[in-house]
């Protein structure tokens, strides 16, 4: 089928201009011979006004140039219209990019959208809300919600919030229910993980795989603080799924399901794909096994 892409670049996402980068877009495009289009992505993520277009114009591909935020936003208005979607990542995270192994370097990740090959890729629902990286309740959300104050975006203010932070880390108390388990805890933070990592290849699910039709779930239980850095350091490198029943006495609690329930009555803040969300007391999660075709590194 012949290629036509719709490219959707976000002007205020991560801190790299964006005026090369369309200058990048359109050039390799046209080498390509592939019609194409730029748009500017939509503050209030509604993408649905482009079904039409697609249908009628025969798009084939969305790609994003953005982070997570505008990953989530264009999937979710868009998946059921059968279009691959492609990533060049520009945002403070790319986690999702990252976790499929889409490079940072912009031309490198134009060439992936060109040769790659899409595949089906799992995304999830937090009650009625889509989500196809990373929903986390706690320090991470904390800092995603200041971070959405923040004039100026990128790592470096994440890097610098995600510090300052952590010395007035809390707990929250949480119950989850889960692969036939009911259980009670206070943590620091609970991540509910399609890629495997929060973004900049910080790695927090490191056996999360974006396709395998599951959810990774790690919870870094209330431990002492000074043990708590290397709890996620050992986490990050080696953290290995075990069944709930088998590691409730861990400072981390890292499994695999298709389903959870999470209990957050003292309503800990919540983040869904990076963005800062209004909390909810009672979560009810469910994986979307192949829920969209992302293009991938062949
Ligand atoms: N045209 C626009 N003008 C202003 N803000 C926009 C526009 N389009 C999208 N946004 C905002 O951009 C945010 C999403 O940013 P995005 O996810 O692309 O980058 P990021 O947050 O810097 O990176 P990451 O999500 O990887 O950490 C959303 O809050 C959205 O409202």
């Amino acid at each position: 089928m012949r290629r036509k892409i719709i490219y959707l670049i976000n002007p205020i996402s991560g801190t790299r201009g964006k005026s090369s980068l369309k200058e990048l877009v359109v050039s390799k495009t046209k080498e390509r011979k592939i019609p194409f289009e730029v748009l500017p992505t939509m503050i209030d993520g509604d993408y649905r006004f482009l079904k039409s277009k697609i249908k009628d114009d025969g798009i084939t591909d969305i790609v994003v140039c953005g982070g997570d935020g505008s990953v989530n936003a264009a999937v979710n208005s868009l998946a059921d219209t059968q279009v691959n979607f492609g990533i060049v990542p520009m945002g403070s995270g790319n986690g999702l990019a990252y976790a499929a192994g889409i490079p940072k370097n912009s031309s490198k990740a134009l060439d992936i959208v060109f040769d790659g090959v899409a595949r089906p890729t799992d995304a999830f629902l937090v009650n009625n809300q889509f989500a196809c990286m990373l929903c986390g309740l706690g320090f991470d959300a904390k800092v995603a919600h200041e971070f959405a104050e923040q004039p100026k975006r990128g790592l470096a203010t994440y890097a610098s919030l995600t510090t300052r932070n952590f010395f007035s880390a809390k707990t929250w108390p949480f119950k989850i229910k889960a692969n036939g388990l009911v259980f009670s805890t206070d943590a620091f933070f609970i991540s509910i993980a399609n890629s495997n990592q929060f973004g900049n290849n910080f790695t927090i699910a490191p056996q999360a795989v974006l396709s395998d039709g599951m959810l990774d779930v790690v919870v870094v239980k209330k431990i002492a603080k000074p043990l708590l850095l290397l709890t996620v350091l050992k986490q990050v490198m080696a953290g290995k799924i075990k069944r709930v029943e088998n590691s409730l006495r861990s400072p981390v609690i890292y499994f695999q399901t298709e389903e959870l329930v999470i209990e957050n009555t003292a309503e800990a803040p919540l983040h869904i794909d990076g963005e800062p969300r209004e909390t909810l007391k009672s979560l009810s999660i469910k994986v979307l096994p192949h829920y969209f075709r992302l293009i991938h590194p062949f």
